[in-house]
Order: C-alpha cells, then structure tokens, then sequence
C-alpha cells in the first residue's frame, strides 16, 4: 500500500465511526466483522449531549438489556457518541445530531429517554423553564409519534408536571396515545427520599423504600413518610426536616451549583434506575414496581405519580395511594392544587 493511501485509511479513522452525521466518511462495516451487539432493547437519549444525557448515556451503554443505543442532542454529539462508542460493553452506540435526523434516532426505538431542555438557574422556579422546554418536548414528541409510536417514553424535562401533558396532547392530536406508556420521571424524588430518610434512621440507603408521590415540583413532592420500609416511625421535628429537604432537594442542587445548572449525575443514576425497571418490565419480568407520574385515576387528576408495576405493555398496574396520616392529607391537598394548575398548562400549550 502507497503512504499516502495509509495516510489517508489511518485519518478516516479519526472521524467517529458511530456518527450518522453528513461527510462520514468511515462505516463500521468497512472495517469491522460484528454484526451488532447482544440481543436486547433498543433505546433512544433524546438531550444526550447535556449535563443529564452524558452520564445517561455512559449507564445505558452498561446495562446488559440494551442492544442499541441511540444520542441524539442539536449539538455535540459526534464526540459523545465517538467516546461513549469506546465502552467495551455489548451495546451498539449511533449518533444523530440535529432536527434533520431526529427521525433517524427514533426510528425503530423502544424506549425514549427525553433529558432535552433547560435547567434552572438559582432563583427560578422549574416552572420558569416551561416556555422553552415545552416548545422541546412537543418537537421531540411528534418525532416520537411519527418514528416510534409503541415505545415507551421516560420524560425527565422540566416542568414534568406540564411537560407530561404536552406529550400527551402531541400524542393525543396524532393519534398514537397509549397512557401506558408515557411517564414522567420521578424516581429523583424517591432515590433522594431513600437517602435522607435512611441518614435519619441510621440505616443503609438500599434497605429503605419511600413512596414519594403527587408530582416532581416543590409542594407537589408528596413523600409518604408512613409508609416507609423498612416500617419506622418519626417524630414531628424528623417529620418536617425530611418533607421540607425532599421537596427542596433540586433547589439545595440548583444553589450549590451557583449557576452552573441542577442536578445531573444523581438524575442520571435515577433515570437509568427507572429506565432499568422499564425495560425489565418490558422483557416479562415479574413484580417490577416504582413510582412515576403517570395518567391516572387514584384521583381526580389527570396525572399523578404513585406506585405503578411496570409490565409488557407500560404501566400494567398504578397503585392506590394507601392510607394517610394527617400531615400527608394536608401535604396532598396542597400538591393536587398545583398540580392542577401546571397540568393544564401543559394541556392548553398544545389546545391553545
Ligand atoms: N425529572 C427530574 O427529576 C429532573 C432532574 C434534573 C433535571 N431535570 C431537567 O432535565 C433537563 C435537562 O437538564 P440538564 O442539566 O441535562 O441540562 P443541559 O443544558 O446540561 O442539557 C440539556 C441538553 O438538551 C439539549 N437540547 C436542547 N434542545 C434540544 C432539542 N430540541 N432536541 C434535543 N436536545 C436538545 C441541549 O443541547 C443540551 O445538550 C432540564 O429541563 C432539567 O430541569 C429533570
Ligand atoms: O431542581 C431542578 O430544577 C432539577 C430537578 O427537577 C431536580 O429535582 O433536581
């Protein structure tokens, strides 16, 4: 072979092999014999070059059900794909960049993880965030019903409590809405709520089990202190400190951070921790039980994140909320009240 010729397979070998980006020169099958990765789910990170989808991405490309893995952001991710491409574990990884291959990323999907959108600011509430990111998520929504209208969709933009309605009306006015499988993302919440308590208690983190119920937004954050596992009980003072620091966790983020954006690597840990539960509930596996916000008719409104069991077609089963000492009656008087309110923003966004 000339130098030359040498020169220039050794400099395609430079530009990430796993891009789907214009001018690649380089496919994977010009030099490679694999035919792909193990058999397993395939699953799109939609925002997967942001603070959340980097660490998302790397979790995923190490979860043994995951065949394919697609990131897809409007920047960068030809180096994330190139970097996360190198993990040598079973799955494929393929970069999309930009609204042109939207539709490339989507296509033939079965989860949908959406961390696209902005994150606060110290002062700002996460329903400041909602005129950019609905705009996001319905986009990315009409993508998803066109591409992969059976798949499950893991919404993690703020605000969830709106956001889950926008891609239920996108859904809806496409005709493609399965209730089943659309949830927002609450697991933050419990994994805090796991955390704290067991600091209180003494006890190691894995052994306990909140429900934290209600939605993913200050006074909606409902944790159900009465029914933690192992069973425990709390004085008043306990009580108060733990609601307060559950419902505040992403504020004490958003201000240690200074500006510099909310939480991300414990949002990354929680989302493929509910990722990981979808997936084995798609795959058949028995008693797979977490909580989301979900449609629902525990009560009168048309969202609501309780305990679901996760199955082959979505959330097979949602849990009623079980029974409430007076404090948590009050706590969730005031989060249906809210909630409310930002689900009906969400509503009108895409009705308007
Ligand atoms: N549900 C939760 O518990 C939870 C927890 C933490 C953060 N969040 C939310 O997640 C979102 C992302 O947070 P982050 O820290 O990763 O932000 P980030 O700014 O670091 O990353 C967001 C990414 O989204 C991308 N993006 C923007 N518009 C897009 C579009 N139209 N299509 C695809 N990608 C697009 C950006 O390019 C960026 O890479 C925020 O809205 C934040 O509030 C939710
Ligand atoms: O607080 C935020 O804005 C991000 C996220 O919702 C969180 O709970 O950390």
């Amino acid at each position: 072979m000339e130098a030359n010729q040498r020169i220039a397979r050794i400099s395609a070998h430079l530009q990430p092999p796993n891009f789907q980006g214009e001018g690649n020169s380089l496919l994977r099958r010009d030099y490679c014999r694999a035919k792909g990765g193990a058999p397993g789910f395939k699953v799109a990170i939609l925002g997967a070059a942001g603070g959340i989808g980097q660490p998302l991405g790397l979790l995923m490309k190490m979860n043994p059900l995951v065949s394919v893995l697609h990131l897809y952001d409007v920047v960068n991710t030809p180096g994330v794909t190139a970097d996360i491409s190198h993990m040598d574990t079973g799955a494929v990884v393929r970069g999309f960049l930009g609204p042109s291959q939207l539709e490339s990323a989507l296509t033939g999907i079965d989860l949908v993880i959406i961390p696209a959108g902005v994150p606060r600011k110290p002062g700002m509430t996460r329903d400041d965030l909602f005129n950019i990111n609905a705009g996001i998520v319905k986009t990315l929504s009409e993508g998803i019903a066109k591409c992969c209208p059976n798949a499950i969709v893991n919404l993690i933009s703020n605000p969830v409590n709106s956001t889950v309605a926008v891609a239920a009306e996108v859904f809806k006015k496409a005709g493609t809405y399965d209730p089943k499988r659309l949830f927002g993302v609450t697991m933050l919440d419990v994994v805090r709520a796991n955390t704290f308590v067991a600091e209180v208690l003494g006890l190691d983190p894995r052994e306990v089990d909140v429900p934290v119920v209600g939605g993913h937004a200050g006074v909606t954050i409902l944790p159900l202190l009465s029914q933690v596992k192992p069973p425990s009980s709390f004085t008043v003072e306990e009580i108060e400190y733990l609601t307060t620091r559950i419902q505040d966790g992403g504020t004490e983020v958003v201000q240690a951070k200074g500006g510099g954006g909310s939480a991300t690597l414990s949002m990354a840990y929680s989302a493929v921790k509910f990722a990981d539960a979808c997936l084995r509930g798609l795959r058949g596996d028995a008693g797979v039980v977490e909580c989301a916000f979900v449609a629902s008719e525990v009560t009168e409104l048309p969202f609501f994140s309780t305990k679901v069991r996760l199955g082959r077609t979505g959330a097979e089963e949602i849990y009623q909320l079980g029974p409430l000492n007076e404090y948590e009656r009050i706590g969730l008087e005031k989060a249906k009240k809210e909630l409310a309110e930002s689900i009906q923003k969400g509503i009108s966004f895409i009705r308007k």
